[in-house]
């Protein structure tokens, strides 16, 4: 395990083992049986490339209203519990008695991206936004708190866990592309992002 410092961002480098990536793939999976992955449209109107669940008392959401946290999956139920091997990532990583009440699970296929944001719609920016990476390698791109400038770019591989906090807490980032085939964890390929926020 490895610790990377790029802009105030942590990079925790190899942080899951191969069989703690595997627990959590399949708390994962366990998960979208519940509250499958379904692709938000951008207040744009645009299908996002990403499909999207989530699971915890908040999900995240996105339509021609805009970004925000619902408590509902787009089909009505409840979103699940937040596993518990994604529960521990958060504690060993922040240390802090608060908890998340959201973990975004985004599923990236081969042609999928994200384009450069904030995570802005929680009520609080004191609580870190923590992001586990899992499958294919991501390119990862860390800029500035405002729009624009000069960025720095980091391969996430299946294992490494993001800190977003503090300084970081704002600060623009994207994915700018999924390295195909780079990771043999999910058995269809593609990469899975989890970002654990405190929502409330
Ligand atoms: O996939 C990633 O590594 C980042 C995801 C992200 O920024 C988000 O879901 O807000
Ligand atoms: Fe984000």
């Amino acid at each position: 395990m490895t610790h990377l410092r790029i802009r105030e961002v942590d990079v925790h480098k190899e942080f899951l083992d191969p069989a703690a990536q595997g627990q959590v793939v399949d708390a994962v999976r366990k998960v979208a049986e519940q509250a499958p992955f379904f692709q938000p449209d951008t207040p744009y109107g645009k299908p996002m490339s990403v499909r999207m669940t989530a699971a915890g008392r908040f999900g995240w959401f996105s339509d021609r209203c805009g970004y925000r946290y619902v408590e509902q999956h787009p089909q009505g139920m409840a979103w699940p519990a937040i596993p518990d091997p994604v529960l521990a990532i958060w504690d060993a990583v922040t240390g802090l008695e608060r908890r998340p009440e959201c973990c975004l699970i985004n599923y990236y296929g081969s042609d999928a991206k994200m384009g450069m944001h904030q995570d802005r719609d929680e009520a609080s920016f004191d609580w870190p936004v923590v992001s586990v990476s899992l499958g294919d390698d991501a390119l990862f791109r860390i800029g500035n708190t405002t729009r624009g400038g000069k960025t720095e770019s980091v391969w996430l591989q299946s294992g490494d866990v993001v800190v977003m906090g503090g300084a970081a807490r704002l600060i623009y980032h994207g994915v700018d592309r999924v390295r195909d085939g780079s990771s043999t964890l999910l058995p269809k390929g593609g990469r899975i992002n989890l970002t654990l926020r405190v929502v409330e």
